[in-house]
């Protein structure tokens, strides 16, 4: 696959300078509705994931805040992604990175097994997250903003009637316009914005992705300042897929995008402090978030990526690596 010139992982910064990410190729849904291919049921599905990546940590952070982890299952990739091309998330039988589990599935060795057990055929990127159907053996979605559409509610017919869990709507009909609208520029400048920055190609697409990025940290700690009063979430006292959206790519920032990928007009700690105090309560008061977040698994997982940084260095610093509330 691809230039051979190129470290796998930044294949998709084409001749312009410019990365563009590929789309996910499985795109089906759990759903409740009668008759569906993928009912929900406790213990069926598998969620594959790194801890490293901002995608599949989504899904973990909804995983938890829905109480799926008794009904959903987990296998967690080593973040030291393979140079093979296209290149492969190993399991613990490969990589020993401390918290990396065996593919409690199949046993796989790495992701690229998953795949292709599941589509022989399979020519596309072995990325993460992955919602695998144990009964039919086939991959539901590979698409993370669809993954946790999914668990808002097609399990909920699983939850304990009147929990915390089951009454959970990230993605309340009176907010949802403004959710997307926000996701969309988030998602554009911020989310992926990073990864057009670290993986730019030359110095002008590199500029091209940076300045949005900071305008959009700009705009966020403006949107937080006309909703503090009524806080602690984007948009107030109820959290939503925006926080989710938005938080794993900014618990991310100071420690691996600032140096890794070259975001560093600012950082979150220092020239942010709302976007700060956004993320150390999501952090330090909700376990959805801190502890589904791995600093080990992101610091290694970015700065494995030879394309940016060839040494493999860890650099040890910021600390902490989230500041105390
Ligand atoms: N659009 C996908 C993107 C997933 C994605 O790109 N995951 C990265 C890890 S952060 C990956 O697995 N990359 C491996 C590769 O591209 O070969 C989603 O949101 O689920």
């Amino acid at each position: 696959m691809g230039d051979p010139s190129k470290p796998a992982e930044a294949e998709f910064t084409g001749t312009d300078g410019h990365f563009r990410r590929p789309v996910s190729a499985f795109r089906s849904s759990v759903s409740s509705a009668p008759g569906a291919q993928y009912p929900p049921e406790a213990g069926r599905y598998h969620l594959y994931v790194s801890y490293g990546c901002p995608w599949a940590h989504r899904t973990l952070v909804v995983r938890a805040l829905k109480g799926l982890e008794d009904i959903v299952s987990l296998s967690v990739t080593s973040p030291h992604l393979s140079d093979e091309k296209p290149p492969r998330w190993p399991f613990k039988g490969l990589d020993a990175f401390p918290g990396a589990t065996e593919d409690h599935v199949h046993g796989c060795k790495d992701m690229g097994e998953v795949y292709l057990s599941a589509e022989p055929n399979y020519t596309g990127r072995f990325t993460v997250p992955v919602l695998y159907d144990t009964q039919t053996r086939t991959i539901v979605n590979n698409e993370s903003s669809e993954i946790i559409r999914i668990f808002y509610h097609e399990f909920d017919s699983l939850l304990p009637e009147g929990s915390p869990q089951r009454e959970l709507d990230l993605l309340p009909k009176d907010l949802e316009t403004e959710i997307d609208a926000m996701n969309e520029w988030v998602y554009d400048t911020v989310n992926n914005g990073v990864y057009k920055t670290g993986f730019a190609g030359t110095q002008e697409a590199y500029e091209a992705a940076l300045y949005p990025l900071f305008a959009s940290l700009d705009k966020l700690e403006a949107h937080l300042s006309a909703s503090a009063a009524s806080g602690p979430y984007l948009f107030g006292a109820r959290l939503t897929e925006a926080d989710v959206r938005l938080y794993t790519t900014i618990v991310r920032f100071d420690v691996a995008y600032h140096g890794n990928f070259k975001c560093n007009l600012g950082s979150i700690r220092h020239n942010y402090p709302l976007l700060n105090g956004w993320l150390k309560n999501l952090y330090w008061n909700n376990t959805a978030f801190g502890g589904t977040t791995r600093f080990d698994h992101i610091k290694g997982g970015y700065y494995w990526m030879k394309s940016v940084n060839p040494s493999r260095i860890v650099p040890v610093g910021p600390v902490p690596d989230v500041e105390p509330l």
